[in-house]
């Protein structure tokens, strides 16, 4: 086996390939989940008596989503809603539109929301929706309906004070209006604090577009620091150039990192000069594509994991780090924009490489951090600046960095596990305070 070559990749094995329901790399994205779980529980004392509230989602709603398109005729939509755990407060976590949405992915991505929030303390359980979908291809009116309609089937079960929606993967502040306005019109009031992410002039927060990707950019520079590594010149390479992807390479390039290559749903661009992300968004807006990015030239999808870079920042989807690309991922820290972008058998192999990863519990949590502070400024009808947000932020996400650390340090175990360790802990410690009735 030469260096560049993946281990245990199972299509290499030829006739004999690992059958595809022992292949690690094609664990579902709950499963990821109830793995990370089975690797803290060693860590939570005596609290493992309650671990099993952890694996089980409190509640979960699947609706039908019947509406009419634009040319007469009706479709269903298939949408979810799970309220992971509410132990510490409301549930909290965004809504995605995507065709390969099922009920097992946002499981997994309200469970990491649960584990999110408790990392950097905000009051909230864990909540995630979406709806199977590919948005490219409906019209504005057909998913305002669809946003609409699938507002009403959730809200049952969403409220300011029961669990807050906020915008994820192919949806923003205009989809989070839509959902405002409807929940609204159904409750007889108007309930700016029902979502977050909406549009500041409906009582949306300054430096929410950013927030996600300017604390994966201070979780990153934290860890960079600790690694000895110098922002100058640091070379990055980001998969994802969406609201997250986009706003982490913006801010890294400003503070002088030099973004080495782009990946995103059109194609993936690499350079050895450096991609000004400025200019890549304004590419992309006019000619709908990252690639043909005058400066850059196009790789495949492929080999972008293998692209010579310090940083990695995977900024999409679930799932990308697998057991056939993370050998070959040459950068020495990760920073996790996405939820769920590396599988349980990747992650060890990483750490075995010597592979620091900022989770995405910690790197990504920088959006929920500002979804908060929108919905504390909705409650007091009182707004802040953006000078006082962007401060709150950084400080809630270095320090949350710096004590996740010392954990790690402490007992010697990744990153992830260690932002486990204290989000579990407080999750369960507050289960344990409720306990149960009768
Ligand atoms: N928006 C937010 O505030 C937060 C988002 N996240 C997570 O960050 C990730 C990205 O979310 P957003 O930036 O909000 O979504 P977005 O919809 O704004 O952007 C998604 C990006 O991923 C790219 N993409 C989609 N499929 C791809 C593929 N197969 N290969 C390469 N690129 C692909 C798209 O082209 C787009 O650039 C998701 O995992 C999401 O759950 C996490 C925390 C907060
Ligand atoms: O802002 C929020 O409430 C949640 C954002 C989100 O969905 C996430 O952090 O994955």
């Amino acid at each position: 086996m030469t260096a560049t070559q993946d281990p245990k990749t199972p299509k290499d094995l030829g006739p004999h390939a690992i059958p595809s329901y022992l292949d690690p790399n094609n664990i579902g994205p709950y499963e990821i989940f109830l793995e990370q779980v089975n690797r803290v529980t060693p860590y939570l004392g005596k609290l493992a008596f309650w671990v099993e509230t952890l694996k089980r989602p409190k509640r979960i709603l699947v609706v039908d989503i019947p509406v009419h398109l634009d040319d007469g005729s009706v479709a269903h939509f298939e949408g979810y809603r799970v309220q992971h755990n509410t132990s510490r407060g409301p549930a909290k976590g965004g809504v995605r539109y995507h065709q390969d949405v099922t009920l097992s992915e946002v499981m997994a991505l309200s469970a990491w929301m649960t584990v999110k929030n408790a990392a950097v303390n905000l009051p909230y359980g864990g909540g995630k929706g979406g709806i199977r979908l590919d948005p490219r291809k409906y019209s504005t009116g057909e998913l305002e309906r669809i946003t609409r309609r699938y507002t009403s089937e959730i809200g049952l079960i969403i409220g300011p004070d029961k669990d807050i929606p906020a915008p994820d993967v192919n949806t923003g502040p205009q989809t989070m209006a839509w959902m405002m306005d409807t929940y609204s019109m159904n409750v007889g009031r108007t309930a700016t604090g029902v979502v977050t992410g909406k549009p500041v002039a409906l009582g949306g927060s300054l430096g929410r577009a950013d927030a996600t990707g300017r604390g994966v950019f201070v979780t990153g520079a934290e860890a960079m620091k600790k690694l000895g590594m110098p922002m100058e010149g640091a070379r990055i390479a980001v998969q994802g150039f969406g609201n997250v992807g986009e706003a982490a390479a913006r801010i890294f390039h400003e503070h002088g990192a030099k973004i080495v290559a782009i990946q995103d749903v059109t194609g993936t661009i690499a350079s050895e000069a450096g991609i000004d992300p400025g200019v890549a968004l304004e590419h992309l807006r006019r000619t709908g594509k990252i690639t043909d990015l005058p400066g850059s030239e196009e790789i495949t999808r492929d080999e972008f994991w293998g692209v010579d870079c310090d940083v990695l920042i995977p900024a999409a989807l679930e799932k990308q780090i697998t057991l056939h690309n993370a050998n070959r991922i040459k950068a020495r820290l990760i920073i996790e924009g996405a939820n769920g972008p590396t599988i349980p058998a990747a992650d060890d192999l990483l750490a075995d490489k010597g592979v620091t990863v900022v989770p995405d519990v910690l790197a990504n949590a920088g959006g929920v951090t500002v979804s908060y502070f929108e919905w504390v400024q909705d409650f007091s009808s009182f707004f802040w600046t953006e000078d006082e947000i962007n401060k709150r932020l950084d400080r809630i996400m270095s320090e949350a960095f710096q004590s996740l650390w010392a954990v790690k340090e402490q007992h010697g175990v990744t990153l992830r596990t260690a932002v486990y360790i204290v989000a579990c802990t407080r999750v369960l410690e507050a289960r344990a305070l409720r306990g149960l009735y009768p």
